[in-house]
């Protein structure tokens, strides 16, 4: 099999835009695999809220967010994009992120110009740092990687703070250090992204998070614009808690959960993803053999 950086290549070229669906755990990631999706994300937030019950403010380190990589990238051949926020520190942390990734089997980063007290995107007050400083983190990064092909995307949230033309120079000079593609984070409007993709010759990853400071716009509205690539790094995860939630609440009040089951997913359901039946029936035959 081709490396995880040249699949992620791969769908880039076989799938415009790119669909990146964020899938917060393994078992998420084999139920989008079997949508048809061709390619998956691991969200830093989703590491941070869903595997710690921390906020997305740059608490989670290195190897938790690994340890969510591994179990993804054990479970699913899709080639997986994960958010390391700002690299975990200076060049040569960057550059341990990059070969820890790498031997993970992630096929592909994000990192971010934030301070590294980082906050979410689409929250206030995000404080940047220079470009020079954003720049030798990408230097850092691309010099790290031992595989060619392993894609790595400079995102830059300095449109909050400095407007469009500031974040389409920071994204051309992080082009310019080896950048493979750019995350123009919390923008506005579907010509914010045009001027990002006439201004540059890399594909361009819009974020279609819910509940943000950009609108969601459709899969044809943003190849229009020239988007190369789609994330919607929660929108499973969000569904999932709000439909947690109402177990939990039902089961308090009411007793039992017998008006949920019909919104369940079946355990039949359950076991198709998971490929069950065949290891139930290897088990069988080696219990049958042990037997004879
Ligand atoms: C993409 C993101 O970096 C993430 O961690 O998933 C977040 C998403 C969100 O908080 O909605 C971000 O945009 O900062
Ligand atoms: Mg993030």
């Amino acid at each position: 099999m081709s490396s995880a950086g040249a699949r992620f290549r791969s769908a880039l070229n076989s799938e415009t835009p790119l669909q990146v669906v964020g899938a917060i755990n393994a078992y998420c990631a084999m139920m989008a695999e079997q949508s048809g999706h061709q390619a998956l994300y691991l969200s830093g937030a989703g590491v941070a809220n869903a595997s710690y019950g921390l906020p997305d403010l740059g608490m989670t380190s290195l190897d938790d967010v690994l340890t969510d990589a591994r179990r993804i990238t054990a479970a699913s051949d899709l080639p997986l994009l994960v958010d390391i926020d700002t690299g975990w520190g200076g060049a040569f942390n960057i550059a341990r992120t990059i070969k820890e990734m790498e031997r993970a089997g992630v096929a592909a980063v994000h990192i971010e110009d934030q301070v590294q007290q980082k906050r979410c995107g689409h929250r206030p007050n995000k404080q940047i740092v220079s470009q020079q400083e954003m720049v030798d983190r990408i230097a850092a990064a691309v010099d790290a990687r031992h595989d060619p092909q392993f894609f790595i995307m400079a995102r830059t949230d300095a449109f909050a703070q400095q407007g469009l033309e500031a974040a389409i120079e920071r994204a051309q000079a992080c082009v310019e250090a080896g950048a493979d593609g750019i995350f123009a984070e919390a923008v506005h409007t579907l010509d914010d992204y045009a001027a990002f993709a006439n201004a540059l010759n890399v594909p361009i990853l819009a974020n279609m998070t819910e509940f943000g400071q950009t609108p969601l716009f459709t899969l044809p509205q943003l190849a229009q614009s020239g988007v190369g690539m789609v994330l919607y790094p929660l929108s499973a995860f969000r569904a999932m808690n709000a439909a947690a939630l109402k177990v939990y609440q039902t089961l308090k009040s009411d007793g039992d959960q017998c008006d949920l089951v019909p919104q369940m997913q079946t355990r039949e359901e359950l076991y198709q993803f998971l490929n069950y039946h065949s290891f139930e029936q290897r088990l069988d035959a080696l219990y049958s053999e042990d037997n004879n």
